[in-house]
């Protein structure tokens, strides 16, 4: 797989807009991709993968599946890909993992690499030491599992040794990032050969959409579990996961958002293709806040449609389902009359960046008033869009949201607008700004 990120410039400096219209045919989802990959990996049989997403954040799952002995090919330079399953087990039992920033393939991976045993280093950018890993950690040691921290407590990198796990009862945090339960279901029916595997959540869980999205796929791989609400997970015993045969990518429903608020604020209609009525996706809810804003929004099985109405309104809402395509909401604000609030959001101190500090410093240079505390804000959008440069802090999403301030809306116009180190956008969408100016077009009329 080749580098993402090469071709970027430093800085890219979009231009205010009048109108957008038309079709995005949108990459495969990141969250699908990367559960698709370790399942397929660690199944019975062989997987055909069509059209997973090209990205640093999959390029690192499959790196690291590489380098664990897993047997993976691209289909010349598609997106299709095929994996041979190393049944329940990984034949490498020593390994250096890279995992860039991606919570999506460092999070689940260490649970199956922990349960499985052997001698793993793993470790990422920066940011990704600073992201938070203890609740995991702790969850896997209490049932046997040997995981050291390298770095600072509760952070990567990380070691793991071969433990003994008895893991008839875990217990694990969800209030800080559901991709821990995630983790140790996914991995769970590697510890349930003899006996089931029951997994408490411990206190709130939040982000759960992404919880159905991981019991969906362990299904397609024919792992079943069984549900008590949010507070407990059944494995029974004995289930392996065997390979579906061909499994296909559905487009990613975070980077729909992009495009349904460009649709919502500069006229549209746009279409995305890959995503609908039937994803399992839980960001497709965003065209809910969207219309709620008072955008028309359409939807078939497989595509959505936004399309503007008249001004936008703000909104007040819980955002905590959608924490991803959240921030598109910070940004479609801009655009609308009045204060919007956004509310139950404090993982995003926790992700790419701390989201709720870089939004609501970037935002205030375009001249918008916010108010920031610990898990929410709110947006009052200025009279007039200023010209500003805008930084990314090194989250594709910072990139991607504030494209959108260059648009016109129909209560206020775009604004001159820089983005700096665009490159960003490869961690989940590498040809964004493709795809931004293609919707683009100027309304001679
Ligand atoms: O499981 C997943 O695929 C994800 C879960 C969410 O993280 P949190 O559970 O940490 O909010 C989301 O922000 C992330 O981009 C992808
Ligand atoms: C939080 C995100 O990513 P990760 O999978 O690294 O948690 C994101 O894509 O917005």
């Amino acid at each position: 797989m080749k580098e993402h990120s090469k071709r970027y410039p430093p800085y890219l400096d979009l231009h205010p807009v009048m109108k957008v219209q038309g079709t995005v045919r949108l990459p495969g989802s990141k969250s699908i991709s990367n559960r698709i990959l370790l399942l397929a990996a660690l199944s019975k049989g062989t997987t055909r993968i069509h059209d997973l997403l090209a990205s640093d954040d999959t390029m690192v799952m499959l790196n690291a599946l590489q380098k664990l002995g897993v047997h993976w090919t691209q289909e010349g330079d598609t997106h299709n890909y095929t994996v041979i399953g190393a049944n329940g087990v990984f034949p490498n039992h020593q390994a250096d993992l890279f995992m860039g920033n991606a919570g999506t393939a460092i999070r689940p991976l260490v649970a199956a690499l922990a349960v499985l045993g052997g001698d793993y280093t793993v470790h990422g950018v920066a940011r990704m030491h600073e992201r938070p890993i203890g609740d995991l950690v702790d969850a896997l040691n209490a049932v046997g599992a040997q995981i050291d921290y390298t770095g600072n407590p509760g952070y990567p990198p990380l070691h793991i040794m071969r433990g003994h796990i008895h893991a008839q009862k875990m217990q694990v945090k969800g209030n800080v990032s559901s991709q821990f339960l995630t983790a140790l279901l996914m991995a769970s029916p590697l510890a349930a050969q003899h006996s089931d595997v029951v997994i408490e959540v411990v206190g709130d869980l939040i982000s759960k959409p992404y919880i159905e999205i991981t019991l969906n796929l362990m299904a397609r791989f024919g792992v079943e579990v069984v549900r008590d609400g949010w507070q407990r997970f059944t494995i029974k015993a004995g289930q392996h996961y065997v390979s579906p045969g061909l499994v296909y990518v559905e487009g990613d429903a975070s980077s729909a958002s992009y495009f349904l608020a460009a649709g919502a604020i500069a006229g549209g209609p746009i279409r995305v293709e890959g995503v609908g009525r039937n994803s399992i996706q839980g960001d497709v809810r965003f065209a809910e806040a969207l219309e709620k804003m008072g955008a028309k929004i359409t939807m078939g099985d497989n595509w959505i449609e936004a399309e503007t109405q008249g001004s936008l309104n703000s909104i007040d809402m819980d955002f905590n389902h959608i924490p991803d395509a959240a921030m598109t909401i910070a940004i479609a604000a801009l655009y609308a009359n009045g204060t919007t609030t956004l509310r139950n959001i404090e993982s995003w101190r926790v992700k790419e960046t701390d989201r709720i500090v870089a939004m609501a410093t970037e935002l205030r240079k375009l001249g918008a008033i916010v108010e920031e505390g610990q898990d929410f804000m709110t947006v009052t959008p200025p009279v007039e869009l200023a010209p500003a440069t805008i930084d990314t802090y090194d989250d594709h999403r910072m990139a991607m949201c504030f494209s959108l301030a260059s648009l016109d809306g129909v209560a206020r116009r775009g604004a001159a607008m820089r983005i700096n180190d665009p490159k960003c956008v490869a961690k989940t969408f590498p040809d964004f700004f493709e795809a931004f100016m293609k919707i683009k077009y100027e309304d001679l009329f």
